[in-house]
């Protein structure tokens, strides 16, 4: 147009930012006030973009304490993003969740690419080839096999025991051992393999990496679209390669043993036989493979590791369940420590109870995975929530809220049983595994798993808080990275003196 190269520069900065401060108001303009997501309250920054939740994810690393927030001056349905909604209403948990949901997975679950064939089985969205692929997990982690990994189950708890032997009396970081011992555990189960925390009492080099790291994935998480990005771009996710290179090796190093495999022994051998096979169910590429290998390190050990900390914390606190705890599993094994076996433990319901409580007050997984309505949309009570909204239910706060929970901060085990009728249990939202089809596929593992160490620590230990330690960091401190992450606790363990 004749201009000089400055004036050309100047007239296409300026048509460049009218253009784009123009779309960004008619954006702005339309999810504030025409938008169908409109009628939710919530705050302003929130219906204006998800950069808001990102923001807030940043500012604590505490999400679930900002979303509480939200749900005391917002009420039980909250717009948290342009399309996204919170909802705190027991109503929804079924028809979020349910068996016969008609919500599917969101997007969220495309973080990491949305084709079934690359992806974990936990992030496959379309439901014909996640039923197909769910199989393989389900017989790896039916009771049946669960019962075969019990004495290696048993055998790394005793590693644990003789390390809380030989640690007795002093101070020790009960976070940082039952992650150990939640590792290792799914070393053994998930791929035969010793990762030899508990001995070392170092946590891998691999698995320390991705903790480091946590916080990034609970802050970015709040923009699936923008992790999809940067999972694409070589090198973004650097600092998850080396632990991402150690799960893929383990199931490598499994698909290398297998052929000598008759019987699978670990949950990654069944996933490999179903390869090998070419089963429906099989995990269609090696890339989904070593996804699959994450999951199961991830999925399996975390949670556990922070359910069986959780347990202590809260029976340390409360010595009184300790004592009865205690008194059950003596009772159930008469001949003390050397004749524990996991059938007698198995009649100690207290136990049970004991996990439900803690995984209600403190879920591993904090919020629920967040679903999307189908296009008819769908209704809460009265509530019209429109079609292709992105909803999910805040478990810990919902799990913690006291319109269905009483004494619902208290740590009071006996409502999942002998007062389950009184506390008004049954009918209380209690999801911790999540429901319906995409509900856990490790639940029937984690409580053989977590009975087989609680009941090992207390029969062989008293515990208490050490010198200097009150619980309340652990108790309010832990942080949200869409798994639960807990501050260091130090417990004493002191062998029990048999009468
Ligand atoms: C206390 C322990 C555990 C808790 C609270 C727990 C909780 C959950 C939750 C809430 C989900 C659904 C996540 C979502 O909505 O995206 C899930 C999925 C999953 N969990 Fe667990 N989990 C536990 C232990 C385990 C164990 C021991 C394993 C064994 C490997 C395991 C394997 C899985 C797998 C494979 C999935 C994905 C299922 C799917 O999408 O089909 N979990 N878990």
């Amino acid at each position: 147009g004749g201009y000089s190269l400055l004036e050309a520069f100047a007239k296409t900065l300026l048509f460049s930012t009218s253009f784009n401060a123009g779309l960004l108001v008619s954006i702005g303009t339309y999810r504030l006030f025409f938008h169908r997501c409109r009628k939710f309250p919530g705050p302003v920054g929130a219906k204006l973009s998800r950069f808001y939740v990102a923001y807030l994810n940043a500012k604590s690393y505490q999400f679930y304490k900002e979303l509480e927030d939200m749900h005391e001056t917002y009420g039980d349905f909250v717009r948290t993003g342009p399309r996204e909604l919170s909802i705190l209403d027991k109503d929804a948990v079924a028809l979020i969740y349910g068996s016969n949901s008609e919500c599917r997975k969101a997007s969220w679950y495309a973080q990491g690419g949305n084709d079934p064939d690359v992806v974990a089985i936990n992030m496959i969205r379309d439901a014909k080839t996640y039923r197909q692929r769910r199989r393989a997990w389900d017989r790896g982690l039916a009771n049946k096999a669960v019962t075969t990994y019990e004495p290696r189950v048993k055998a790394k708890a005793d590693v644990f025991i003789e390390q809380l032997r030989a640690n007795a009396g002093k101070p020790m970081d009960v976070t940082a051992w039952s992650m150990f011992f939640g590792f290792d555990v799914m070393g053994d189960v998930g791929f035969s393999k010793d990762f030899n925390n508990v001995t070392s009492g170092i946590e891998h080099p691999a698995i320390q990496q991705i903790h480091k790291h946590m916080s990034i994935f609970g802050v970015l998480q709040a923009l699936p679209w923008l992790m999809n990005i940067l999972a694409s771009i070589p090198g973004a996710a650097s600092s998850f390669y080396e632990f991402f290179t150690f799960c893929a090796e383990q199931m490598r190093e499994k698909e290398i043993e297998y052929s000598s495999e008759k019987n699978p022994r670990d949950v990654a051998a069944w996933l490999i036989k179903a390869v090998i096979e070419k089963d429906v169910s099989a995990s269609p590429t090696p890339q989904s493979l070593a996804d699959d290998s994450r999951s199961l390190i991830i999925a399996g050990s975390d949670t556990t590791a922070n359910t069986l900390a959780i347990m202590l914390f809260y029976l340390t606190k409360n010595p009184s369940k300790l004592e009865t705890l205690q008194r059950l599993i003596d009772a159930a094994v008469p001949g003390g420590p050397s004749t524990w076996n996991y059938d007698s433990i198995k009649t100690v319901t207290y136990i049970d109870d004991i996990i439900n409580e803690a995984l209600r007050l403190k879920p591993p997984v904090i919020h629920g995975g967040p679903r999307e309505t189908p296009a008819k949309g769908i209704h809460v009570g009265d509530v019209y929530i429109p079609g292709n909204t992105t909803v999910s239910v805040p478990y810990l706060l919902i799990q913690r809220d006291p319109r269905w929970w009483k004494e619902a901060e208290d740590f009071i085990p006996e409502r999942f049983g002998e007062r389950r009728a009184e506390m008004g249990t049954d009918d209380a939202p209690w999801l911790p595994f999540t429901l319906g089809t995409h509900a856990c596929a490790g639940k029937g593992l984690a409580y053989m798993i977590l009975r087989t160490s609680l009941s090992l620590i207390v029969q062989n230990f008293d515990v208490s808080f050490a010198p200097g330690e009150t619980g309340e960091t652990f108790d309010t401190g832990f942080l949200d990275t869409f798994l639960l992450a807990l501050p260091p606790l130090h417990l004493q363990f002191s062998p029990r003196v048999r009468a």
